[in-house]
């Protein structure tokens, strides 16, 4: 296979500890650690092998590429999350789990997956309306499985809960190809009142202004 270089040395991927009802869900978390491994970029993820995330680390490591997973100590028994494959970097709690898989990656890709996915998602997009970093993040929308939520998101445009500029940080994609395509080519906008805010080291997530990626 002939490899690409690409942009981000990092990709952070959230996705269903379940596998779902349709093979195309679990082909799509295959092709994407595929897609990662052409284009030389490692994985985080959220540990263990259960569902899409087992299919997608293994993919990623099978394939060369590092893969770090992050998981919270009372989650670390193989018998909750199954066996992960290359580097696993214990935490405390859920809160550290997210920070620690955003500030390691350069970029956030969304598989399907529920109540989890939902909400590291939505996390890292609120973060990135509110400046803490300006890394892409992009949904994989394997068989419309997100229009529902991408329709909400324009309604909520719509009712004037979320601003255009705002709603433009969601990037999606029917294929991981298309998808690391777009968010290798995303270019951040940045809200006038967010540029100005100031925040913690530690919650800057690694974000240096004017640098085209996380450092
Ligand atoms: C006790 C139990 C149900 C364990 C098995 N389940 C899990 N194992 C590992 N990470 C998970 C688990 N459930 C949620 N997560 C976190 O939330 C996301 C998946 O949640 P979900 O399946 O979409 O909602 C993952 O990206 C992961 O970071």
């Amino acid at each position: 296979m002939e490899e690409t270089k690409s942009r981000f040395k990092r990709i952070c991927v959230f996705c269903g500890s379940s596998s779902g009802k349709k093979a195309s869900y679990q082909e799509a978390a295959v092709e994407l650690g595929k897609e990662l491994v052409e284009r030389r970029i490692d994985l985080v993820y959220g540990g263990g092998s259960v569902g899409l995330m087992g299919l997608v680390s293994q993919a990623v490591h099978d394939g060369g590429r590092h893969v770090l997973g992050v998981i919270p100590r009372t989650l670390m028994p193989t018998v909750i999350t199954g066996e992960s494959v290359g580097e696993v970097r214990a935490v405390s709690d859920m809160h550290q789990r997210k920070a620690e898989m955003a500030r390691q990656a350069d970029a956030f890709i969304a598989l399907p997956g529920g109540y989890g996915t939902l909400e590291e998602l939505l996390e890292v997009i609120t973060w990135a309306q509110l400046g803490i970093h300006r890394k892409p993040v992009g949904l994989l929308n394997v068989d419309g499985y997100y229009n529902s939520l991408l329709s909400f998101i324009d309604k909520a445009v719509d009712e004037g809960f979320i601003s255009p500029t705002a709603r433009r940080i969601i990037l999606s994609a029917p294929t991981a190809k298309q998808l690391v395509r777009q968010l290798e080519e995303y270019v951040p906008e940045c809200d006038e009142i967010a540029s100005k805010l100031v925040w913690d080291e530690v919650d800057k997530l690694n974000f240096v202004p004017g640098s085209r990626v996380a450092t």
